[in-house]
């Protein structure tokens, strides 16, 4: 990121974009505070990655998944059909009490509250500990535009490190919401696994495909200009999947299933929204499918998600899963890599679509 930018407006003139953004905690959130009338234009994105550039598909949407009986036939057709075809799909009835999630949205709204020189804390330099993690756009040192995005990502290791380093504001109810997430991730990995064929998940595979979790709190302040950026850019994560909850203002697009359109995904409330990442698309051999996605920034309203990525443990060595292998006969489309290399491969550069998969492709 630029060092020596000027930013003018009436009401602020700020000398360092960096200084204002991080060394003095006010995010993006406290730059959208000021009111100015511009974008800086840090944040202003290339033409193609514009959403003046997205073809959007009105009149389809991703599917709605009932789950209040994990064990129905249908539930699990439904379930792995959409892994396979959209790699996204919204569930419902799943389990976790609606309080939980609204208490997890709200814990969200005080984190972002919180004072600057609070906040500041919690960036990489000042951080306590390379578990918590304040941070604005994605990774500022490797893009070439920024993102209109702030967010907090917490690493989960245990409830006792969670309760001394999560910040106080907001760590009892993210610890309630993982918690109570099992009722969902358990069933789900059971049910995809179900898909491929494996019903009986060892050790082992528990470990390779949920053995570790991340939680981030992603706060999109209002834009001035959100069509000449973006709130997260074009990809795909890199977890085994991942449960995304959203409030209620809508700005998250996937890409559909021809390549090319894009579809909006309507917050529902109560609902969770789930996605399968690039180390499921993986260790399935290309059956489920990690699709892009991206979120555009919005003139009015701020907006706030919180996903839960379901990850491998950093130490696991991942690779398509033998069984599935065997039962399709299929040849490997992918080696086996260590899962931190990969995650790391992810975080040293842009979000660039699919582009993190290259790294395990055969
Ligand atoms: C869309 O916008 C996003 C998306 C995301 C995340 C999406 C996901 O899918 S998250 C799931 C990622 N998986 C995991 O976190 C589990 C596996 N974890 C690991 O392998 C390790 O924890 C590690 C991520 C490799 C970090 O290893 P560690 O030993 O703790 O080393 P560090 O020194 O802390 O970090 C090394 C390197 O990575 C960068 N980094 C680490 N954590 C984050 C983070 N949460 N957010 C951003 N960057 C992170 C860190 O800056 C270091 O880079 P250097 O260049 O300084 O070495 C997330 C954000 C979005 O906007
Ligand atoms: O904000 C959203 O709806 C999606 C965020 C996202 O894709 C991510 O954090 O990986
Ligand atoms: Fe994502």
């Amino acid at each position: 990121m630029a060092q020596q930018i000027r930013l003018k407006n009436e009401e602020a003139e700020i000398e360092d974009l960096t200084e204002f953004l991080i060394k003095a905690g006010h995010g993006v959130k406290g730059l959208s505070e000021t009111e100015l009338g511009d974008l800086p234009q840090q944040y202003i994105q290339p033409q193609s990655e514009r959403p003046s550039c997205m073809k959007i598909m009105d009149e389809s949407s991703i599917p709605i998944i009932d789950v209040s009986n994990w064990d129905d036939p249908m539930v699990v057709k439904s379930v792995c059909d959409a892994a396979h075809k959209w790699g996204f799909f919204q569930i419902i009835n799943h389990g976790i009490p609606l309080e939980v999630l609204e208490n997890v949205k709200l814990a969200t709204l005080a984190f972002f509250s919180l004072p600057p020189e609070e906040k500041r804390n919690y960036f990489k330099h000042t951080s306590p500990s390379n578990h918590v993690r304040l941070s604005t756009s994605f990774i500022p040192e490797a893009e070439n535009a920024l993102e209109w995005k702030d967010y907090l990502s917490l690493f989960y290791v245990s409830d006792v490190e969670a309760l001394t380093l999560w910040p106080a504001v907001c760590r009892d109810q993210l610890l309630d919401y993982m918690r109570m997430s099992q009722v969902v991730i358990k069933p789900l990995t059971e049910v995809l696994m179900k898909g491929l064929n494996i019903n009986e998940i060892n050790e082992k595979e528990w470990s390779a495909m949920t053995g570790s979790k991340r939680i981030n709190l992603n706060y999109y302040p209002k834009c001035p200009k959100p069509e000449l950026t973006v709130g997260v850019g074009r990809h795909s994560d890199v977890s085994t999947f991942t449960l995304l909850l959203q409030d209620d203002i809508g700005g998250l697009y996937v890409r559909a299933p021809d390549g090319e359109n894009w579809i909006h995904v309507p917050p529902i409330p109560g609902a969770l929204v789930v996605n399968i990442g690039d180390a499921l698309q993986i260790m399935s051999n290309g059956k489920y499918k990690s699709i892009e996605h991206r979120v555009i920034a919005n003139k009015i309203n701020d907006r706030i998600s919180i996903p839960l990525f379901v990850n491998p443990k950093p130490s696991e060595v991942i690779g398509p899963l033998e069984e599935v292998l065997k039962e399709s006969g299929e040849k490997p489309k992918y080696k086996t890599v260590l899962y931190s290399d990969y995650t790391l491969h992810f975080y040293r550069k842009n979000h660039d679509g699919k582009g993190t998969l290259e790294f395990a492709k055969l």
